[in-house]
């Protein structure tokens, strides 16, 4: 579904230069839930940004359903990003003038022919969102945590092949965050949607089904969940510490 190959981003010219990416690869299969994780600076960022069609690699390739997407040109990119990827990021970024049903629908009547099975989509994902009764309401009248619920819809109401989020947990409390990433999981099994997700946090990273590490723009490690969440969580948390030559140090992942 996604293969990034041999991806490379210089950054700056001659005696400024920054490699954000160096010659980093891996795949990501249809359905997968996976997170992106390493130390600040590790190029997760950029990464995303190259995904998103919205920067582009200094060498190396990324393939998203057998698109190349250096193939493309800047139309084609917008078009792509419209129809076949979600993004969801920290500040949901939405219209503070609409409702939530708008909100959520706006990816779909932004440029026409507007779908005719638009008001059975916002249904269902309203439905699986937990959303249904919010609907007429405006942002500012929503929790943070309904705001970014209202995000996620928005993100897969056009049936993307790829949802990008960008530490949607960010802002969010504990309760809140745990009610957002158990819909990202519903979204991810029940909408049979591909999410690749950047977080810091590995309570957040908890809820993916296997974990990159990069460092220093480079593949480190990768971790996959074969039991619980719970020792998945202290998988994450034994990597994050090898990937920084620190020690240990294991908590509950419910409690953190
Ligand atoms: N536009 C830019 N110009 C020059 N250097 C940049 C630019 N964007 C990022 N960098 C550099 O590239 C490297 C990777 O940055 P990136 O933002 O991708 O890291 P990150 O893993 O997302 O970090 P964080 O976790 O702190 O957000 C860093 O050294 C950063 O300073």
């Amino acid at each position: 579904m996604v293969k990034v190959d041999h991806l490379t981003k210089i950054y700056g010219h001659r005696f400024n230069r920054v490699t954000a990416l160096n010659d980093l690869s891996f795949g990501v299969d249809a359905g997968e839930f996976v997170g992106i994780m390493g130390p600040s600076g590790a190029g997760k960022s950029t990464l995303l940004n190259i995904l998103a069609t919205m920067d582009t690699p200094t060498a190396g390739g990324v393939w998203i359903d057998k698109t190349d997407l250096s193939s493309m040109s800047k139309a084609q990119s917008a078009d792509f990003r419209r129809e076949q990827l979600g993004f969801i990021f920290q500040d949901f970024d939405l219209l503070d003038d609409l409702p939530v049903s708008a909100n959520i629908t706006l990816p779909l009547t932004f440029v026409p022919p507007v779908p005719s099975d638009l008001d059975d989509r916002l249904q269902k994902v309203g439905d699986l969102l937990g959303l249904l009764p919010l609907m007429a309401r405006y942002p500012a009248q929503l929790s943070l945590g309904q705001r970014q619920r209202v995000a996620a819809a928005r993100a897969i109401i056009t049936h993307p092949r790829l949802v990008l989020a960008d530490e949607p947990t960010g802002s969010l409390d504990s309760l809140a965050a745990t009610e957002l990433l158990r819909y990202l999981a519903k979204i991810n099994l029940e909408a049979d949607t591909t999410i690749l997700m950047v977080t810091h946090d590995a309570f957040t990273a908890s809820f993916c089904n296997r974990i990159i590490f990069i460092r220093d723009g480079a593949y480190f490690a990768e971790v996959t969940r074969h039991g619980s969440r719970q020792d998945f969580f202290n998988s994450i948390i034994d990597m994050q510490a090898s990937i920084s030559g620190g020690r240990r140090h294991h908590v509950d992942a419910d409690q953190n």
